[in-house]
This record gives structure tokens, sequence and C-alpha cells, in this order.
């Protein structure tokens, strides 16, 4: 398994904005009665933006190191079509909230499936099961109440280390981003197959499956961004091809289409991870249901995280 290798240090993820065929053309203020646009106006709305983030293991940073990526992202000169959103470790939320510009919006790396308890010491300590190597785990956790009172708009959930290292599994990570959905944050909603299962064929199962529990707990899909990242191709430098993923994305978006609806399908961002960086993102993003990445190494240099947030706006490729 491969380890992330990122920080804000942590995490910071980037979205794109997705073009929006109908509101797009009636907003322009080239709109007129014979836009071409309008023969798409049938369809539901797609995404309004897309998203890049920033995310990182949270072993990386320091308060050095932290001011001087924020002043690197303060300066950057950012697409405005792009929501993009760090996600540092928890101890430097504070720092980075209180210095960052407010163009770009926090995340969490984590939060807890419910209220939590009084565990003195810890952010939030607490004790849970883990069925599948029936053992117990002690984490800390910051509970969902708490990371939105500290600014945070967004709460990763799923990340591959958690399921993999920690051992959640889909249907606890599924309540966890009910929980967070319900106290106001935004999630992005991790899912991705290990290697074996890549070379197993397992592929769709596997991501159909973790994306089927968010999908079975969740109120409402209109917080959700979904990221897919390829456990094999986090932190190791393999990146999947641009048709590697927009094969697993466009069958993502069906299988919203076939379970939730087709609106909910067509509106939901899906951003790619997994060893992103600021020379293989232009082509990934061209992909047209690619909408915008999750980023964890190459977001520990500001400009090149810069360069990725401006890439998801390439040109897309009909599909
Ligand atoms: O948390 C970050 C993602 O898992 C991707 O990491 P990476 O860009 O270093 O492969």
């Amino acid at each position: 398994m491969a380890a992330t290798s990122t920080s804000l240090a942590s995490q910071l993820y980037i979205g794109l904005r997705r073009p929006c065929p109908k509101l797009d053309s009636f907003n322009s203020p080239s709109f007129s009665a014979f836009d071409p646009n309008l023969r798409l106006s049938l369809s539901p709305p797609k995404p309004s933006r897309a998203v890049v983030a920033m995310a990182g293991s949270g072993k990386n940073g320091t308060k050095d190191s932290i001011s001087k990526l924020v002043a690197d992202l303060n300066s950057a000169k950012l697409e405005p079509d792009v929501d993009v959103v760090v996600a540092p470790p928890f101890l430097y939320i504070d720092q980075v909230k209180n210095s960052l510009t407010d163009r770009i919006e926090i995340s969490a790396q984590n939060s807890w499936v419910g209220k939590g308890g009084a565990f003195t010491g810890e952010i939030r300590y607490y004790f849970f099961y883990v069925p599948s190597v029936l053992h117990a785990v002690f984490d800390a956790i910051p509970i969902a109440e708490q990371v939105k009172d500290i600014g945070c708009k967004w709460v990763v959930l799923g990340h591959s280390e958690r399921r993999h290292i920690i051992g959640e599994n889909d249907e606890f990570i599924g309540k966890k981003a009910a929980y967070a959905l319900n106290q106001g944050l935004g999630v992005i909603a991790c899912i991705g197959e290990l290697l074996e299962e890549r070379e197993a064929g397992r592929t769709f199962d596997v991501c159909f499956q973790q994306l089927k529990a968010y999908a079975d707990a969740v109120p409402s899909w209109d917080n959700i961004v979904i990221a897919y990242e390829p456990v094999w191709a986090i932190g190791t430098g393999k990146v999947a091809t641009p048709q590697q993923a927009q094969e697993v994305h466009v069958a993502l978006r069906d299988w919203l289409k076939k379970n939730v609806s087709e609106e909910v399908a067509s509106k939901t961002r899906i951003i790619y991870g997994g060893s992103v960086n600021g020379g293989n993102s232009a082509e990934l993003a061209k992909q047209e249901d690619i909408d915008g990445f999750l980023v964890g190494g190459a977001s520990l240099k500001g400009p090149e995280f810069a360069t990725i947030v401006n890439s998801v706006t390439s040109k897309k490729v009909a599909a």
C-alpha cells in the first residue's frame, strides 16, 4: 500500500467548473433565442464548477512550510471557474484559516460518525471495532461540529488510507458522510480500487460497492464531490491514464444515473486523485467526466498546484 506523501500541506483539492449548458447559455450576454446551446437545454444541468482539492497525509507541514504555501496560494492567479479547497492537517487548520485568501475553501481530512464523547487530551479519541481485522483500533477523530466551527466547509471521507490502514468499512464511511452532510459540511467522498482488485478485473465492482454505501446513507447529493482515487496511483507516481480514469468516471456517472437519478448523475462532480501533477493534469482534465482533482504530493508546491488548478479548464474531448 502506497502512502500519500502530502500535506497543506497535507491535502489540497481542486475542482473544475463543469459546463452547465442550460444555465450558462441563459447567463451569457450573448444568449439569444437561437443560441445553439439551447439544444442542450432539455438535458439535466451539468455540475456548475469543478473542484480541485489539495490534500495530504498529515505527516507533512510545519508552521513555516505552511506559511510559505499559503503565501504562494494567496498570490497565485487561479481560474475563477474552479472551486479550490485545501485540507491541512488538523493542527494547522486555524493557521491556514487565519492567513489564506477567502477564494480558497478549507476542508478537514476526516470527521467522526456522530457527536463523539469526552476524551480529554485528544482532538477526539475514539474507540471502534474493526471486524475485518478483529481487533480494536484507537484513533483521534474530530467531530463534524468542531470541523465546521473552526471554519471548514468540507471534509474528506473514505480516503484509501482510512479504509486500508485504519480499517474503516464502506458502511461506516457512508454513515460518516451522512452525519457530516447533516452538520452542513460538504463531503469529498473518496473511492477507489486496490491494484490487486484492478488486476482481478474488479475495479467497477469495488467502486460501485463503495459508491452504493454512500448512496444508501446520504440524504442528498447536493454537497458531495466524488473523488475517484485508484489506490495503486496514490503517492506512487503511477498516474492512471486519461482513458483509465475516464472509463471509471463515466461508469460512476452511469451508476448514479441508474441507481440515484439522472439529475444527480449529471450534476455531481467527479474528481480524480492519484499522482496528479503539473505535467499530467491538463490531459486528464480534457476527459469529459473528469471534473477536477484531488492532489497530494504536488500540492506541496504552491506554483505547481496553481498550474493544476488552471489546467482543469482544459478543453474537454467530446464524449
Ligand atoms: O491525498 C491525496 C491523494 O490521495 C493523492 O495523493 P498523490 O497526489 O500524492 O498521489
